[in-house]
């Protein structure tokens, strides 16, 4: 995937044409999106990745978690266009790159510049009659009154809402989040959780969450994957129905089961 056709959404610098054509994509789930096979990756001697084969349908929600250091976040940055892979192949939509998929990117840290208003890190990059839009997303993320507020008025949840809005003006085909709700306190990363969930299922864009948090993951994501060592150690299933309680059985068995496999037990 080429630099020209990822934007992070810390530095949106262009309005793809592709994305202001799509329509949104039906939520409904169903063919591969995106399709690694033995992606390899390696930081001089050190083999992060090592041979990675992943599917992922059209608008699943994928959650990815694993040990400190076992390259959850090198895979999404291979993904995202940040880095290159060493061998293997990435491709979404049967192309044989990532050029045609439309990828935002959050982060833990929301990366909004302190210097421009709300709506303008919003529509950061784009051109054209932007504000109508960037007020609609803004709306979404239940902001609609901080439009010429600069961040460093609002909370952390609300600067991390306001990230959000920022990828979904591009209306995303794929979602990567990393980390995004770490440094939230506990109830507002709950909010958080309910917001992504929400939009996740009105836009139908497909989610790969890379989480510390393994109560977090499946309460989330349809496939909760397990890194270990450069692998994939596990490919869990989480066929509940939503919203799921995060106390419920059903959840801390799956929850259990994964923990396990994360703590090589
Ligand atoms: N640019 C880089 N140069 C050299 N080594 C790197 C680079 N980026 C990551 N690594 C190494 O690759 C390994 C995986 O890093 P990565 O950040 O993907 O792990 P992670 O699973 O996301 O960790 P964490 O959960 O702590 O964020 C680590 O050993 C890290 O030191």
């Amino acid at each position: 995937m080429s630099f020209s056709t990822y934007t992070e959404t810390t530095t949106p610098v262009k309005e793809s044409a592709a994305s202001s054509a799509r329509t949104a994509l039906s939520s409904s789930k169903g063919g591969t999106h995106l399709h690694l096979k033995g992606v390899v990756k390696k930081f001089g001697e050190l083999e992060v990745l090592k041979g990675i084969d992943l599917e992922i349908e059209k608008g699943q929600f994928i959650a990815i978690v694993g040990r400190s250091g076992c390259g959850k976040s090198t895979l999404l940055r291979l993904i995202a266009g940040l880095d290159r892979h060493n061998a293997g192949t990435l491709s979404a939509d049967g192309h044989a790159d990532l050029a045609s998929t439309d990828i935002r990117l959050m982060f833990q840290d929301d990366r909004l510049l302190p210097w421009k208003s709300v709506i303008d890190n919003i529509g950061l990059g784009l051109k054209g009659d932007w504000k109508p839009r960037a007020l609609r997303v803004l709306e979404e993320v239940g902001l609609s009154d901080k439009a010429d507020v600069w961040p460093a008025k609002l909370s952390g949840g609300q600067r991390q809402r306001v990230a959000l809005a920022r990828a979904l003006i591009h209306q995303p085909q794929l979602l990567l989040l990393d980390e995004p709700l770490g440094a939230l306190d506990a109830l507002t990363r709950i909010e958080m959780q309910r917001l992504i969930e929400r939009l996740w299922q009105q836009h139908g864009f497909t989610v790969l969450l890379v989480t510390h948090d393994v109560q977090e993951a499946v309460q989330l994501a349809d496939r909760v994957i397990v890194l270990e060592q450069g692998q994939i150690g596990m490919d869990k299933a989480v066929d509940l129905a939503r919203p799921r309680e995060q106390a419920s059985a059903d959840v801390s068995a799956i929850e259990g089961k994964v923990l396990k496999r994360v703590l090589g037990q």
